[in-house]
């Protein structure tokens, strides 16, 4: 795992105002080197960078990708540091991990840009890069970077070689055509095997193992050479010259202050500031604020384009374009800066670009203030969020227990989790999360019914909305095929796990001597929780997963209840296959059992299908009032606790007459995690 706790002083110093520290200015044509670079950058006043000197011939696009915590966020650092686009880091500082929540958990959410200036063999070059995530739950953010971009760099860590994501990662790259550079990283570690996973990459991906790049990002070795790799293999953009402006909006981040800032990618034409553009998708009109580049801060630019100085003896200017940049153009919605709307000049439209196919929320969950009276401001924080996280989906919802609320999508849990914490996080919010659901289908039987929702196949994202079995003609959940690669002494007991889980096995495939490759078809509702945990815990974290959209099948579905002392829990209630119910009921109640504090009475806790109970367990009352007896005499250690015990209340719920901590239930839900 990346380092937790990464510090923000990097970040910090480039925002800081203070115009020494922050890279403002590019000369007409860079002396060689980056040192000079560096020097170059902070010399200067706030004059906006100018892009003159990039044409489109110097410019690479690309994105570095690879499975969780390779080195990508790493192999980024080093590539700013030693083209002088940020000074020399601490080596365990990551610049591009900009959000708290990122740092905290060590993991990349979110995509970052930033350009480079590098100046190589006289020549200067500008190189646009992409630092994505690498967990299965942000794969939109990779997917939805690489149309920006011609290259990628393909990070393999020299040790743990080719992982499910990194094929996951691979056949993005391979599908949208772009060059692909594999990077094996990590070989200063002691059990670095660069030969065994040059193999592997050669076996899987039939890549020559001579065009490898073996780094260490961590100690920057070699990591100059991975510079000139992108520059010999990742073509420079290709644009026409005579089009009109045409921007992709390839990202898109919300800032309390300027609004909407949109991340573009210029496929023709040119932008500057005053200019009037219309988007694609809203047809709304704006006036552009500011056009900069990201170094990794918003750096502003005269203009985002490229324009050859006057050319040979004619003295045409040239226009290209081919750049990757930001924009800032009063944008104040959040439905205003759509990722994958295409951006052109008022009365100079354009066909759009093909934009994205929208992410798809796998998980579904209900999401309530805790308290009916800070609605709204969840509501501004909701949108807010979803602005800078366009992959949540979010419809409005209300639970007779908790409420008004939303019915939020996600792409995996570990997103879910992720927004939660940005929640609270960056919004100050704190909420209450229902249990997550996958979007099952029905097929209605019942007439009445197909009239309520004017079709007959519906989806159900909120188990309260689930259909009877008496008018329902077929149930059907949605599937995955998972990829799943292993050390081969762990087979067996994965294979045990897969099936325990209804899966299909699809395919196996040696990648080597000692790793395997298997495919299975997943029902998404059997991984979506801890599947990953379970399966990192048996193969002592040596396996790893990967899924995609696979379609839906048929199930036999039923709807479960869990109850307090007769009290519904809403957050508890779930949608799942009639063969797990017992078990799933049982090791509910059990688990809930653990995680409620003894109260003054007994509380029984219980699953039911319909008005059936299949498990029961029984929380014993406490017997004494500890409280009282410990602290009866000392009046000022006793408010203490009683301050302390009302603060712990309000993390609380109440169903019925029975106190449940708000946390309680994504712990009951963790199946394998904790145990
Ligand atoms: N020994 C060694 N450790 C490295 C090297 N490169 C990265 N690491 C460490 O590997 C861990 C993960 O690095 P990251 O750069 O965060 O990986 P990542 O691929 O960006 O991670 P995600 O974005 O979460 O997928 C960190 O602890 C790094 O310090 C290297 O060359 N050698």
């Amino acid at each position: 795992m990346a380092l937790a706790g990464r510090t923000v002083a990097w970040w910090a110093r480039l925002r800081s105002p203070c115009p020494a520290a922050v890279p403002l200015c590019l000369p007409p044509r860079l002396p060689a080197g980056p040192v000079a670079c560096e020097r170059l950058y902070s010399s200067r006043g706030k004059e906006k960078l100018d892009m003159l000197m990039y044409p489109v011939e110097s410019i690479r696009n690309f994105s570095i990708i690879a499975h969780v915590d390779h080195g990508k966020s790493t192999l980024a650092d080093r590539l700013l540091e030693i083209t002088g686009t940020i000074a020399k880091t601490d080596r365990n500082k990551q610049v591009l991990d900009k959000l708290q929540v990122e740092r905290e958990r060590g993991i990349t959410v979110k995509a970052q840009s930033a350009s480079i200036f590098y100046n190589h063999e006289g020549v200067n070059y500008l190189l646009n890069l992409i630092d994505t995530p690498g967990h299965v739950d942000f794969s939109y953010e990779v997917s939805r970077s690489l149309p920006a971009c011609q290259g990628v760099i393909l990070v393999v860590d020299a040790n743990e070689g080719i992982q499910a994501q990194t094929v996951a990662n691979f056949y993005l790259a391979f599908e949208a055509q772009l060059a692909i550079i594999p990077v094996i990283n990590k070989i200063d570690l002691k059990n670095a095997d660069p030969e065994r996973v040059e193999k592997q990459i050669e076996k899987l991906f039939d890549i020559p193992i001579d065009e490898c790049v073996r780094i260490s990002a961590k100690q920057g070795t070699n990591v100059e050479k991975v510079l000139q790799k992108v520059i010999e293999k990742i073509p420079p953009p290709q644009c026409n010259t005579a089009d009109p402006l045409k921007a992709l909006v390839f990202d898109s981040t919300f800032d309390h202050y300027r609004g909407v800032i949109a991340n573009i990618a210029l496929f023709g034409g040119e932008i500057e500031k005053g200019h009037k553009i219309v988007s694609a998708h809203t047809k709304k009109r704006y006036e552009v604020n500011e056009v900069g580049i990201l170094t990794p801060n918003e750096q502003p630019t005269h203009k985002l384009f490229q324009k050859l100085a006057p050319h040979g003896s004619s003295g045409k200017k040239i226009r290209y374009a081919g750049q990757v940049g930001y924009l800032i153009a009063g944008m104040k919605e959040v439905t205003e800066a759509q990722i994958g709307d295409t951006l052109f000049l008022y009365k100079q439209p354009v066909e759009p670009l093909p934009g994205f196919k929208s992410a798809k929320p796998m998980v579904f969950a209900g999401m309530y203030p805790v308290d009916q009276t800070e609605y709204n401001n969840l509501k501004s924080a909701l949108e807010r969020l979803t602005l800078n996280d366009s992959s949540v989906t979010v419809h409005r919802d209300s639970s007779l227990a908790l409420g008004a609320g939303w019915r939020l999508g996600f792409l995996g849990l570990l997103h879910m989790e992720v927004f939660n914490q940005r929640l609270e996080q960056e919004y100050n919010m704190s909420v209450i999360l229902t249990a997550p659901t996958v979007p099952y289908k029905a097929i209605l039987s019942s007439a009445k019914l197909i009239k309520e929702y004017g079709k007959a196949e519906i989806t159900i994202i909120n188990p309260a909305q689930f259909p009877d079995k008496l008018s329902v003609s077929e149930y059907l959940e949605p599937t995955v095929l998972g990829t799943i690669v292993t050390p081969h002494e762990y087979i067996g007991k994965i294979i045990t796990l897969c099936q325990d889980r209804r899966a299909v096995q699809k395919d196996m495939l040696y990648i080597d001597e000692r790793r395997v490759m298997l495919k299975y078809l997943f029902p998404l509702n059997e991984i979506v929780v801890d599947f990953y945990d379970a399966l990192k815990s048996l193969s002592s974290g040596y396996a790893s997963f990967d899924y995609e959209d696979a379609g839906y099948q048929a199930a036999d579905l039923i709807k479960m209840d869990i109850l307090l002392n007769g009290n519904p829990v809403e957050e508890l209630s779930t949608i799942i296959h009639n063969d797990k119910a017992y078990a799933t009921g049982k090791f509910l109640c059990e688990r809930l059992k653990d995680a409620i504090p003894r109260q003054l009475f007994e509380i029984a806790i219980q699953a039911a299908i319909g008005k059936k109970i299949i498990a029961r367990e029984t929380l014993k009352a406490y017997r004494k009032n500890v409280v009282a007896k410990c602290y009866g005499g000392d009046i000022t250690r006793r408010m203490k606790l009683l301050k302390r015990q009302a603060e712990g209340k309000k993390l609380m719920r109440k169903i019925g007459n029975v106190e449940v901590p708000r946390d309680a239930f994504i712990r009951v839900l963790k199946r394998q995690t904790d145990k």
